[in-house]
């Protein structure tokens, strides 16, 4: 998801990892029009464009929802949406552990790519994962089936570094859609008013102009083959005991990963971007990234190499465009007009 405003630009990447049943839809269909959707196609990736009221602010988002991908160009599209967007929510599912597990992978990811950014822009290691995640527990009308707690979501937001918490039902509260989406916009204009976090200038040189009066953001909502895990959405359940539906927890991110610069041969290329020497035999991007809360220790010189070449050099900006380009040609865009503006 991306986001901006009058202070600036922001993105939101919802990004869902081995998803089928296309409940980051679902969250983006309940936001956009109120109702709740059950099914979607999961090979059909959209861009959704809408604009409403957000404290008294007229934001526009643009919500990326992305189709299951194949194995192979998996995580190169993955990391290229990453790049593309200034916010982001994980989601997983209450009623399914493997989905929660999935966000620490995911968050790790956000990191790398985030930070690999804003090496190449010359900017400090304090700019490291600056853009704002927020964590979202889904399906919490299922209380029956629930496997990951409020305390264990709460915790987990904590120790990923998310900007705060959320337990949600998209199937029956429009509310708790509404206030994750809230959250998404508020701590994106925190992180673009903020100067410390603000994003480099070469991260935004290249994002369309918006009207100064208004504020946007734009989502991506995305999938991964594999276990039912979304950053946006997944199952979930509340026992009674726990009466937190919609209960949202606020917390500063903490330190991530120091992810030492040694070994990284990074040169600036005409374009601006770095280039990024790599060795092929060491393991590849995302085994380093458990799902027990734990990151695996980083080889030293790495870069995931796009599987389309056979190069020892990876270009990322054109990596991610060339990436972008077929991705694009897979999207449908829909432009919604704030029918729910009067909330
Ligand atoms: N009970 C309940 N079901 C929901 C909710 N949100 C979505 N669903 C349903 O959950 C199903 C999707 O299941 P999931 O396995 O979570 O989907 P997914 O594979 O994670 O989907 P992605 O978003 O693409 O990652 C769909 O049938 C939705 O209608 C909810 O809040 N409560």
């Amino acid at each position: 998801m991306k986001m901006s405003s009058g202070a600036g630009r922001g993105d939101l990447v919802h990004r869902g990892a081995h998803s089928q049943g296309r409940s980051v839809a679902a969250l983006v269909v309940r936001f956009i029009t109120r109702r709740f959707i059950g099914e979607y196609d999961p090979n059909l990736e959209k861009v959704y464009n809408f604009h409403t009221i957000m404290d008294n602010e007229m934001v526009f988002f643009e919500i990326l929802d992305t189709a299951a991908q194949p194995h192979e160009s998996e995580c190169l599209t993955l990391e290229a949406n990453i790049r593309w967007a200034e916010a982001f929510i994980l989601m997983y599912s209450v009623t399914d552990k493997c989905s929660f597990d999935e966000c620490n992978r995911l968050k790790f990811l956000i990191n790398y790519n985030k930070r690999k950014r804003r090496l190449g822009s010359n900017s400090s290691k304090e700019s490291l994962s600056d853009v704002p995640v927020v964590l979202v527990g889904n399906k919490i009308d299922q209380w029956g089936d629930r496997m990951v707690s409020p305390e264990d979501g709460q915790r987990r937001s904590k120790e990923i570094g998310c900007v705060c918490f959320h337990e949600i039902s998209v199937r029956e509260d429009f509310e708790q859609v509404w206030s994750v989406f809230r959250d998404v916009c508020h701590f994106w204009k925190v992180h673009n008013k903020c100067p410390k976090l603000k994003r480099s200038s070469s991260d935004s040189r290249s994002e369309p102009l918006v009207s100064p009066e208004s504020s946007g953001i734009r989502s991506l909502c995305g999938s991964m083959n594999g276990s039912s895990t979304a950053l946006i959405n997944s199952r979930s359940n509340i026992s009674a005991p726990f009466s937190t539906i919609g209960r949202r927890w606020t917390e500063v991110e903490l330190d991530e990963e120091d992810e030492s610069e040694e070994g990284v041969t990074e040169r600036k290329s005409s374009a601006g971007d770095s280039e990024v020497s790599m060795e092929s035999s060491l393991p590849p991007f995302r085994a380093r990234a458990s799902t027990d809360g734990h990151l695996l220790s980083r080889p030293r010189r790495w870069r995931y190499p796009p599987p389309s070449l056979s190069s020892q050099t990876y270009h990322g900006g054109s990596s991610s465009s060339s990436s972008g380009g077929s991705c694009a040609d897979r999207r449908m865009s829909i432009s919604m007009r704030g029918n729910n503006a009067s909330y």
